[in-house]
């Protein structure tokens, strides 16, 4: 089963002038790849082209060798889409959602109610399926965008900002479900929060102010970090100037201090200690160093 999405010098100007992508080249196979970028990087309008919701100014975007600027259709039809601000309808049950939907997208009735049942299940919604979305918390309906996303089983999976809005024990789910989806398709998942990606990105692109600043391995953004991860532990009542002057990835509060996670490129201060960067480390380094925070 072929998935190759190419994005060749891609770029996008809304009207009014703002340039929301510059010369974006992209390259993305079968995996998980997790679009990574600071809100207002450019990750929606880069998924609105890619599924050919929006066409770009100049460049080309072929899958499988096909333009699908020119050609969306056959694009679309391979194409599973959640949108960030993907919306239910409160009076409709689960399974009524997605029989609406299926029958929209033009599939058998047969065909749609043996999907129905494997996309609920595959999304832990199968005991839920009778109940009223109106009802549904908001890890719930987000979990019925995947299973909509799903139903015609697409070779290309694009997920934008799914997480947002979640609390902490639907985000951990979310995450899970993002695992399990991945398989022979292409699914392409935006988020701004490393976690989400982490335990399921095969690959990542990270945007950042409409440019694209890596694409590679996870291990391969790691890498670049060597070196320019530290520990840093430091009085309380310095906090707000460490703050102001490194990136910190995170902080926790102990006993002797507020021990600070700071990516920079040299040591903060003489008694900081150089550690293994993490994802989220290499992330804050790469927008770090390119001045692109
Ligand atoms: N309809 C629009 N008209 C003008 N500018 C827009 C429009 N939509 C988005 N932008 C701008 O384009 C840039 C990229 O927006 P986009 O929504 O693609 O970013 P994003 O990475 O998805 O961020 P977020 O997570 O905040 O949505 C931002 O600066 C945004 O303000």
């Amino acid at each position: 089963m072929q998935c190759q999405l190419d994005v060749d010098g891609v770029d996008y100007t809304y009207r009014g002038g703002h340039e929301a992508l510059a010369g974006i080249d992209l390259h993305l196979g079968p995996g998980i790849v997790g679009l990574l970028g600071p809100n207002g990087a450019g990750k929606s309008t880069l998924m609105r082209i890619l599924a050919t919701l929006a066409k770009p100014a100049t460049g080309s975007v072929r899958w499988n060798g096909t333009d699908i600027v020119r050609a969306p259709d056959v694009l679309r039809a391979a194409l599973g889409y959640l949108p960030q601000d993907f919306g239910v309808y409160q009076a409709l049950s689960a399974r009524e959602f997605l029989a609406y939907l299926a029958a929209v997208k033009g599939m058998s009735a047969q065909r749609a109610r043996e999907r129905i049942e494997v996309c609920l299940a595959e999304v832990g919604l199968a005991d839920a399926a009778d109940r009223r979305l109106g009802g549904f918390s908001g890890g719930m309906r987000q979990r019925v965008g995947i299973a909509q996303a799903l139903l015609d089983d697409p070779r290309l999976l694009i997920v934008d900002e799914p997480t947002v809005g979640l609390d902490p024990e639907e985000r951990l789910r979310f995450r899970h479900l993002i695992t399990a989806l991945a398989g022979e398709r292409l699914v392409i998942l935006s988020t701004h929060i490393v976690s989400d990606i982490e335990a399921s990105a095969t690959s990542l692109a990270v945007l950042a102010r409409g440019r694209l600043r890596f694409q590679g391995d996870p291990e391969a953004l790691i890498a670049q970090a060597q070196g320019h991860a530290w520990d840093w532990t430091v009085p309380a009542s310095a906090l707000a100037e460490a703050r102001a002057r490194h990136a910190v990835t995170s902080s926790l509060r102990r006993p002797d201090g507020i021990r600070l996670r700071v990516v920079a490129a040299a040591a903060p201060s003489a008694d900081a200690v150089a550690v293994t960067p993490s994802l989220e480390d290499a992330y804050l380094w790469l927008l770090e160093s390119q001045g692109a925070r």
